[in-house]
């Protein structure tokens, strides 16, 4: 499943990684940068020695970040001139740099200067490293030997730039979507460079982890718990299923009505797809299958009916969720709008879930923008996520329509429905 973009995701993490290590050796090839400076190694030495305390040194750096008229023996940031015992930095200044971290634990909120990220657990020297940037405007050699003396590196922000184009074309090329592939890159960037939001636990690898928290932003909009609202919700829960033909909502239904039955919650089928020849005979194999009751009428009747006589069903016999298909045409049909609109009036369902199939793509994607605009949807089940090496449709539907991924139908068997996990997929992609 997506073995492709994980391919793209893990190319750009290594990548990053890479330019970041060398720019780390490249500063170590700088030694006498300092010394040109007439600074001696030994300060630096004594500036790059990790704290005794570590976290309360970590403390007394945020603190600085996030006061910057706070007390401290420390170089504030921000726009407070450099203290007089911060190491000065006459080199020229190289190109604006970005600091990252490749290895350890990131606090929790990192609070830092616009262009730059430095995160450290192990460091007394963080502020020093920050108001040398603020004072020349760029971090000197001697700045990023120092980094790397803390176990700290740096990627120059041009090389970033490159790589978060190359980021776009990998996300494009894998079928996500446009405006989502561009959120996708400002979170990295920003998770790089600016202050951290962190929801994730971290991987302890700075690179994978912005773009794991950019990515789990991106396909958790709108996830709520579905058991549990279905758990709760007055019975019988109704739950109707829209979307074009072939994508296997069909299959979707019996499949969900498997994973009630899992959990203890028995359903009827309806099929209110009453415009499709052979509609009726598809879903009655799987309610035979599955042992349900089935509620149909003849091709050609009001799907409205369909669903209302199984919600009657439904309650005359304590059954606890219908399950309603409905007719498969295009959302550009006004028919399809006027027939779902009609059972949302008489029938009020609970849920009305999109099925499309993760192996469309962009198409996926688009179909779900119109359905939600036309008729509004409250999620969506991906169908054929088994087959789907690029996992576009997969990264973008939520965001696009702002309603959650609920179910990944990952095969043809009754028990292929997997529940749609934002931070499980996120890891499975990014690697934990
Ligand atoms: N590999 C794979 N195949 C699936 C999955 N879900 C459904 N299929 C297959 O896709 C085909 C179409 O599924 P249906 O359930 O008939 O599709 P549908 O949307 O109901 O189609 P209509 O009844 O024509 O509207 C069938 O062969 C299913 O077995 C899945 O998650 N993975």
């Amino acid at each position: 499943m997506f073995d492709g973009l994980k391919d793209k995701l893990s190319g750009f993490t290594s990548d990053v990684e890479e330019d970041v290590d060398d720019d780390a050796l490249e500063a170590e090839d700088e030694p006498d940068a300092d010394e040109a400076d007439g600074e001696a190694p030994a300060d630096q030495a004594a500036d790059a020695e990790p704290a005794t305390d570590a976290q309360s040194s970590e403390d007394d750096t945020q603190a600085a970040a996030a006061e910057p008229t706070a007390e401290s023996d420390q170089p504030q940031t921000g726009s407070e001139p450099p203290a007089a015992d911060s190491e000065a930095i006459d080199e020229p200044a190289t190109a604006s740099s970005t600091a990252v971290e490749d290895a350890d634990e990131v606090p929790e909120e990192a609070s830092q200067s616009d262009d730059t990220a430095v995160t450290d657990d192990d460091s007394a020297s963080e502020a020093d490293s920050e108001s040398e940037e603020d004072d020349d405007g760029g971090r000197g050699l001697a700045a990023k030997a120092k980094l790397m003396a803390t176990g700290k590196t740096v990627i120059e922000e041009e090389d970033l730039q490159s790589h978060l184009d190359d980021l776009e074309l990998a996300l494009l090329s894998s079928d996500v979507e446009m405006s989502v592939a561009n959120e996708i890159l400002d979170g990295v960037k920003e998770n790089l460079t600016g202050q951290t939001r962190r929801r994730l636990s971290s991987t302890g690898n700075l690179v994978r982890d912005a773009l794991r928290e950019s990515l789990y932003d991106v396909i958790n909009v709108g996830q709520f718990d579905f058991d549990e609202r279905v758990q709760q919700a007055d019975k019988p829960v109704t739950i109707v299923f829209t979307g074009v033909n072939g994508v296997g909502k069909t299959t979707s239904i019996a499949k969900l009505a498997q994973y009630f039955e899992e959990r203890g919650l028995s359903t009827v089928l309806a099929n209110g797809d009453t415009y499709r020849a052979g509609a009726n005979e598809q879903l009655e194999k799987h309610a035979e299958n599955l042992d349900k009751k089935i509620i149909t009428h003849e091709q050609g009747s009001d799907p409205t009916a369909v669903v209302y006589d199984a919600v009657e069903y439904a309650k005359a016999n304590d059954i606890d969720v219908v399950l309603g298909d409905t007719a498969g045409r295009l959302h550009t049909s006004d028919d399809l709008m006027a027939q779902l609109e009609k059972i949302d009036r008489n029938i009020d369902p609970d849920m009305t879930l999109f099925v499309d199939e993760a192996v469309a793509g962009q198409d996926a994607v688009n179909r779900a923008r119109e359905f939600n605009d036309a008729a509004e949807i409250d999620g969506a089940i991906l169908t054929k996520a088994d087959a789907d090496p690029q996992g576009g449709a997969a990264i973008s539907v939520a965001h696009v329509t702002g309603k959650p991924i609920l179910f990944l139908g990952t095969g043809q068997d009754y028990g292929d429905l997997e529940p749609f996990d934002p931070e499980e997929i996120v890891d499975s992609l990014i690697g934990e």
